[in-house]
């Protein structure tokens, strides 16, 4: 197990002095992944998370910056010479073997004593439901248990820097998936690895990752507790893209502890008088902190253009001039018509400069 420190790390696909910032898939990334963390690298496709892994597998070497595994230069040293496990987004595995020998074979292949290998096989085995099947030839078993063993095969050493997976329940039925997601956590708290986990999907992020790294266009954004991705996304991308539905984001003039949004004016938990000028200005609320109410004097008003129903909860989208936002619906709310008002939670609010938050200033009590 090792911490993993990146300094001014970046990749471009492409050689040559100069290049744009545009021509970088990994922008300039400098930051440490603690060693035992369980991480997710999390973000769109084409954001970089796979130039990301690669970087810190030793698959591709970087065009600027070092990485560092417990304080030692490891950017020019290969995936083996970093001692790192790698489970792909497709099982890797030895068809003509039993899964036994499967589960050996990392294990096997570093000379540690047979003893050792038996007794960290049918651990791996048996975290993983893989013991009564440790005996068969891989090639039988379906495309889940298959993709098992390629997991088991990235957990069976104990002795790895980190363990690195790229997507790995990909092939896996969806009913299995939330199974095995559980298990990984599970095997992360039991075996106290580093671990990083790559995935476009925020479920699998916020349910696996003690820490998500949300990248944007290849740059990383945020790197936070799913609760903090949640309470004060960084960015208005780690809004959007995660929470269902994604945060409001709308265009707003500040003035003071007020933001101007169509003309209608909504308060802020605190004072923002030193706005970059010329830049982009939007709020960001979360849908859960904006209430539906009956329109009334002082609140926002607009008209309902559509409610959700998730079961538990409902989601009301309203019109508000131009833009749009997404509402909770109190139980046992029924709207006299389509006009409504939006009881917005000022201390949810939060102010975005050109896409990244802005922290405001505590107002000073009034006595
Ligand atoms: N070998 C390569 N050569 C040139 N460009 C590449 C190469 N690999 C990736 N890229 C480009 O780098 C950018 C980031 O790709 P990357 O695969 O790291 O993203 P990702 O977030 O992992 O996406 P996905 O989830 O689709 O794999 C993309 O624009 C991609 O086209």
């Amino acid at each position: 197990m090792a911490r993993i420190d990146l300094v001014d790390l970046a990749h471009s696909y492409l050689v040559g002095d100069d290049l744009p910032p545009a021509a970088y898939a990994l922008k300039p990334v400098s930051m440490t992944w603690r060693q035992g963390g369980a991480y997710a690298l999390l973000g769109p496709s084409g954001c970089g998370k796979t130039t990301l892994l690669n970087l810190i597998s030793g698959i591709v070497t970087p065009s600027r910056g070092k990485i560092l595994f417990d304080g030692t230069d490891v950017t020019r040293l290969s995936t083996r010479e970093r001692n790192i496990a790698q489970v792909f987004q497709f099982p890797v595995i030895y068809d003509t073997m039993t899964v036994r020998e499967n589960l050996a074979f990392p294990l096997k292949n570093r000379g540690v004593p047979k003893p050792e290998i038996d007794r960290r096989v049918a651990e791996i085995a048996d975290l993983l439901d893989l013991t009564p099947n440790l005996g068969r030839k891989a090639t039988r078993l379906t495309a889940d248990a298959k993709q098992k063993i390629s997991l088991g095969r990235g957990l069976v050493r104990s002795d790895v820097a980190a363990i690195l997976f790229d997507e790995p329940l990909t092939v896996i039925d969806p009913h299995l998936k939330w199974e095995l997601r559980s298990k990984l956590k599970a095997l992360h708290r039991a075996l106290d690895l580093t671990m990083i986990y790559v995935t476009h999907d925020q479920t699998e992020a916020l349910t696996f990752a003690d820490t998500v790294v949300v990248m944007h266009d290849g740059r990383v954004v945020q790197s936070g507790t799913p609760e903090e991705l949640f309470e004060k996304p960084a960015h208005t991308f780690v809004g959007y893209f995660i929470g269902s539905p994604g945060m409001n984001i709308v265009p707003a003039q500040i003035r003071g502890r007020e933001a101007l949004i169509d003309g209608h004016a909504i308060t802020l938990a605190r004072g923002y008088d030193n706005l970059p000028s010329g830049a982009k200005i939007e709020i960001g609320v979360r849908p859960e902190f904006v209430h539906l109410t009956a329109k009334a004097p002082g609140f926002l008003s607009g008209r309902i253009e559509r409610i959700d129903d998730l079961g538990r909860i409902r989601f009301a989208w309203v019109r508000v001039g131009g833009v749009r936002f997404a509402a909770r619906v109190p139980d046992g709310f029924s709207a006299d018509g389509d006009e409504v008002g939006l009881m917005i939670e000022p201390s949810r609010v939060h102010v975005y400069a050109d896409s990244e938050i802005v922290e405001g200033s505590a107002l000073e009590q009034v006595a």
